[in-house]
């Protein structure tokens, strides 16, 4: 049976951040992701997981200045002190939550610069080795160019090439199938072919990116797959609820432990 991890970026924003964690339990879910928590204290997010009995499943490392579009810098020629800086705000958070594993995003680069791979690379092995430091995994993933135009790690085969030449054992692949559908399709060959260094998964539908099940993939045989290939990480559900979270709840049920 997956994991799930409720998305509070995505999911329960009916109410303000901090009250989704509450909302996230009372629906049956066990563990929880966001993009970042860094608009609020450590202790404060820290205390918010505890008191729902959640685990952490992920949260990304800072990216820049989100509100006037950048969407991280860890390829970004330039920016490796503010970089370097973050991964330690980031562990700082990390420490609080006990979350294991962080997600790097790359930023606005065209893929084929050279001093942008450079770049992305210096920054995937500083924060690898900080990460490895903490008991850490640190995740790359592939975002489609469709949701977010001129992404620098637009490509799985790209994003697989750069952690096999790392050679770290910590660094892995964030699996979203909603990107990979999108990018390249082919979902179920390319989960199994990846699995050896996959780290997260996260679900959606396609191409609304919303409920499972409710696009052009059958999730259920991806759920399936997943179980029947051993990976027994995290599955987040990384989904825009078409209307109420709590009303869209219906496919999770079978999935429910308690
Ligand atoms: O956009 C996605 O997909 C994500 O997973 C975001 O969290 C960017 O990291
Ligand atoms: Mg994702």
């Amino acid at each position: 049976m997956p994991r799930f991890a409720a998305n509070l970026t995505m999911m329960f924003n009916e109410r303000p951040f901090l009250d989704r964690f509450a909302a996230a339990a009372d629906a049956g879910f066990t563990a929880v992701e966001f993009l970042f928590p860094y608009d609020h204290a450590p202790d404060v997010v820290a205390a918010k997981l505890r008191a729902a009995g959640l685990t952490q499943a992920l949260f990304n490392m800072p990216p820049g200045d989100w509100a006037a579009g950048e969407r991280g810098i860890a390829a970004l020629p330039g920016r490796e002190a503010e970089f370097d800086a973050g991964v330690d705000t980031a562990l700082t958070y990390a420490e609080a939550t006990g979350v294991k594993r962080l997600h790097m995003m790359a930023g606005l680069v065209p893929a084929d610069d050279p001093a942008a791979n450079a770049a992305y690379r210096r920054a995937a092995s500083v924060a690898a080795e900080k990460l490895a430091a903490k008991g850490l995994d640190l995740l790359l993933e592939p975002i489609n160019g469709r949701d977010m135009p001129g992404y620098f790690l637009n490509d799985f085969d790209k994003a697989a090439e750069i952690i096999a030449g790392l050679k770290l054992p910590n660094v892995k692949l964030q699996y979203d199938v909603y990107h990979r559908q999108i990018i390249h399709g082919d979902v179920l060959v390319s989960l199994e072919a990846m699995l050896p260094i996959v780290g997260h998964v996260q679900i959606a539908s396609v191409p609304k990116r919303n409920e499972p099940n409710t696009g052009e993939l059958n999730d259920s045989a991806i759920f399936a797959a997943l179980d029947r290939l051993g990976y027994d990480g995290f599955v987040g559900c990384e989904y825009r609820p078409a209307g109420v979270t709590e009303d869209g709840l219906g496919w999770l049920q079978p999935h429910l432990t308690r």
